[in-house]
């Protein structure tokens, strides 16, 4: 009989299997930890990750119960590091989803169907990919004293917080992070946002990389290209990985430098799955593999900020422009001067038109922000008061003209515009309020011969779009241009001296606590996109049409002055004990109705309250989420709340197993999750 071993394999049961350890296999290869198998589960074989040997006693546990064999492996595969593994388990644990999920959702979905004669192909593929064309010495600009410095204080280690202005040359200080990383040997991952939206980033960094390869990591790769990717990176073949938040858990084998570019931006915090920070486990991993990790922004999360001023981070500043180009000049319009008739039937205000007028004349590009797309979000009926409703969920459903049709931006649901009023028949049914579709045609009336463009995600569906209407603004080739905030965010426009944004104050108003921080940085991003050149920027401008121009947020915007925005912000936080000051966690539930889902929170909570150790955590009472229908199903909520991290993770090591049992006696229960450290509340 030939040998066998023990093995320990995480494989992919979603959590709310309760399966969340490693299963133990018998195997007849030594499979080292790392190895990526095929197993048995129940009635399927899928596809593992040899967590390491397993004792013997795990054997005689199992007496009674024969282990099963592991099926097949992939020998050709180098193993996932003792650090990428350390990685995922500790993103599984904080988290609170099953090892085997978090830890197959990070491999390319390709790779589980592949035997070892498959994988030698793609292997000979990804190594063959092509370098960076060999062309001249690319030129280097001289570095700004303050990039120098940012540069220098990087060599520190640890993790640094660069907080460099809108156009301050962040960028150029990646590069040279990276150029020193690939010197001394190691790889870098560079992770953005959103990467369709900055394709000027990737040709930078090939401009500036000849003879060394570069993969990109993304949800927009096919999968035979995200699997080639992966390869490279994880053979050590790619020197440079540019990804979004999935190429956090790349495997990268001599890792020596991670960047978060953007680092406050919400998309780095996964909204399905494991909801993971991408940024905070960009933090964790650097600590694992003695990679230095520079998270970058104009506008730093409030975490972030906190944790370099405790000294946590170290602060690199960067608050001059490029070549001394000015901070436009914010001016705030009060809506409440602006005549009545005026404001209700255009979204434009005199003093902006105006604004928009000179620009044109000058031959200079505007910015028109307005974060709703379509072209108004709702019809109604002046007779009888009836409204566009979806009818699966607690949300309007928005008129978009240009094919005439109402959609629910929740589930979906499309259908025609009715001819007529569906309550009474009135044939005169009228748009309220507006989108940006009906900006762009309120623009064009008002300013006739100006070459409008509107850019949302209405109008870059199709791939390649984005980057061609982006080309044509670069280009000159458009004087306004209307859109949602994606135009807001990283775009290095050089024509742009006017941006105006129109009607930001709902975010003033919100219940969720994060929304004056989003909406600052967002218009601090927006600000940032006009008059990056610093020969036009004297006279650049940013508008904000608002009926609270007194609002300290606008003032701290008006000052440039992030710093003071955050002062007071943290402030507040400190005395509401909120985050960073606190911890949280949001238990969500989604049942067919609203009291069966509440229902089931209260009874998590109830299994809170029967816990040994409570540990100052604090349990809230369920309510009905923001937007409490979609698509048919009701969503509820449930805030954890505790001041110390370790106290939190405790409480929820403690309690989240036993929900999985839970949800069997709620049969009206469809889906729970538990959301740590989420974003929205
Ligand atoms: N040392 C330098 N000398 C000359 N030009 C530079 C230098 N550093 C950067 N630049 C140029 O300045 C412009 C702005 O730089 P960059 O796009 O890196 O700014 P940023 O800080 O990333 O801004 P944002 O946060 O708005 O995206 C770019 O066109 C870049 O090529
Ligand atoms: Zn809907």
């Amino acid at each position: 009989m030939s040998e066998s071993y023990l093995v320990h394999v995480a494989v992919e049961a979603p959590q709310h299997s309760a399966l969340s350890g490693p299963l133990t296999y018998r195997a007849t290869h030594p499979w080292p930890a790392g190895s990526v198998v095929q197993v048995p589960l129940g009635r399927r074989v899928v596809c593992g990750i040899v967590w390491g040997a397993a004792p013997e006693a795990a054997a005689e546990e199992g007496a009674g119960l024969a282990l099963r064999d592991v099926h097949s492996g992939l020998a050709g595969l180098p193993p996932l590091s003792d650090a990428w593994r350390a990685l995922v388990q500790f993103a599984a644990g904080y988290y609170q989803r099953g090892l085997g999920e978090v830890a197959l959702a990070a491999l390319p979905p390709e790779l589980r169907k592949l035997d070892d004669k498959q994988l030698a192909l793609r292997l000979r593929r990804a190594q063959s990919m092509s370098l960076v064309p060999q062309g001249g010495e690319p030129e280097l600009p001289p570095l700004t004293p303050e990039q120098q410095a940012a540069l220098d204080g990087v060599d520190h280690g640890g993790v640094s917080l660069l907080h460099g202005s809108t156009g301050s040359g962040k960028t150029e200080v990646y590069l040279r992070l990276v150029a020193r990383t690939l010197a001394a040997g190691r790889q870098a991952l560079v992770l953005v946002p959103e990467i369709n939206l900055t394709p000027q980033l990737e040709e930078r960094f090939s401009a500036r990389f000849p003879g060394r390869r570069i993969v990109s990591l993304h949800s927009g790769l096919t999968p035979a290209q995200r699997l080639k990717h992966w390869l490279a990176a994880h053979l050590g073949w790619a020197d440079i990985v540019l990804g979004t938040r999935m190429a956090v858990l790349t495997p990268l084998p001599r890792l020596g430098l991670v960047v978060v570019d953007e680092e406050h931006d919400p998309s780095y915090k996964s909204q399905e799955g494991a909801r993971y920070s991408a940024r905070d486990l960009a933090v964790y991993r650097g600590k694992l593999e003695q990679a230095a990790v520079v998270l970058g922004s104009a506008t730093p999360s409030l975490e972030s900020w906190y944790h370099a001023q405790r000294g946590r981070y170290r602060r690199l500043a960067m608050p001059t422009r490029i070549g001394g180009a000015a901070l436009p000049t914010v001016r705030l319009i009060d809506m409440n001067h602006v005549p009545r008739e005026v404001a209700r039937t255009s979204a434009l205000s005199p003093a902006l038109l105006a604004a928009l007028g000179s620009r044109l004349e000058r031959g200079e590009q505007a910015l028109v922000l307005l974060n709703r797309r379509g072209y108004a979000p709702v019809l109604h009926c002046p007779d009888c008061g009836w409204k566009s409703g979806c009818a699966h969920c607690s949300a309007w459903r928005v008129f978009h003209r240009i094919d005439r049709t109402l959609r629910c931006h929740h589930c979906g649901a499309c259908e025609r515009v009715p001819r007529a009023c569906p309550d009474c028949g009135n044939l005169d049914i009228q748009p309220l309020g507006r989108g940006t579709e009906r900006l762009e045609e309120q623009l064009a009336a008002a300013l006739p011969g100006a070459r409008i463009a509107r850019i949302d995600a209405d109008t870059t569906r199709h791939k390649g779009s984005l980057e061609a209407q982006l080309s044509s603004v670069h280009a000159g080739e458009v004087d306004v241009l209307v859109g949602t905030q994606m135009l807001a965010k990283g775009h290095d426009f050089r024509r742009v001296t006017l941006v105006a944004a129109l009607n930001p104050d709902a975010a003033l108003f919100s219940s969720d606590f994060r929304a004056g921080e989003r909406l600052f940085a967002l218009l601090m991003q927006a600000a940032g996109r006009a008059g990056r050149e610093a020969a036009h920027s004297a006279g650049s401008e940013m508008l904000v049409q608002t009926w609270h121009p007194a609002h300290p947020l606008y003032q701290a915007l008006r000052a440039h002055d992030y710093a003071a925005f955050a002062a007071r912000t943290l402030e507040e936080r400190e005395m509401a004990g909120l985050p960073p000051y606190a911890h949280l966690a949001l238990v969500r539930a989604e049942a067919r109705t609203q009291e069966a889902a509440q229902a089931w929170l209260l009874a998590a909570s109830e299994q809170a309250e029967r816990l040994p150790e409570k540990g100052g955590v604090t349990l809230y009472p369920p309510v009905p989420s923001a937007i409490a229908r979609v698509a048919d199903v009701e969503r509820a909520q449930m805030l954890v709340e505790c001041e110390s991290r370790p106290a939190l993770q405790r409480f929820l090591a403690q309690w989240v197993p036993g929900l999985h049992a839970l949800r069997a006696e709620h049969k009206g229960v469809l889906r729970w999750a538990v959301d740590v450290d989420p974003l929205a509340i």
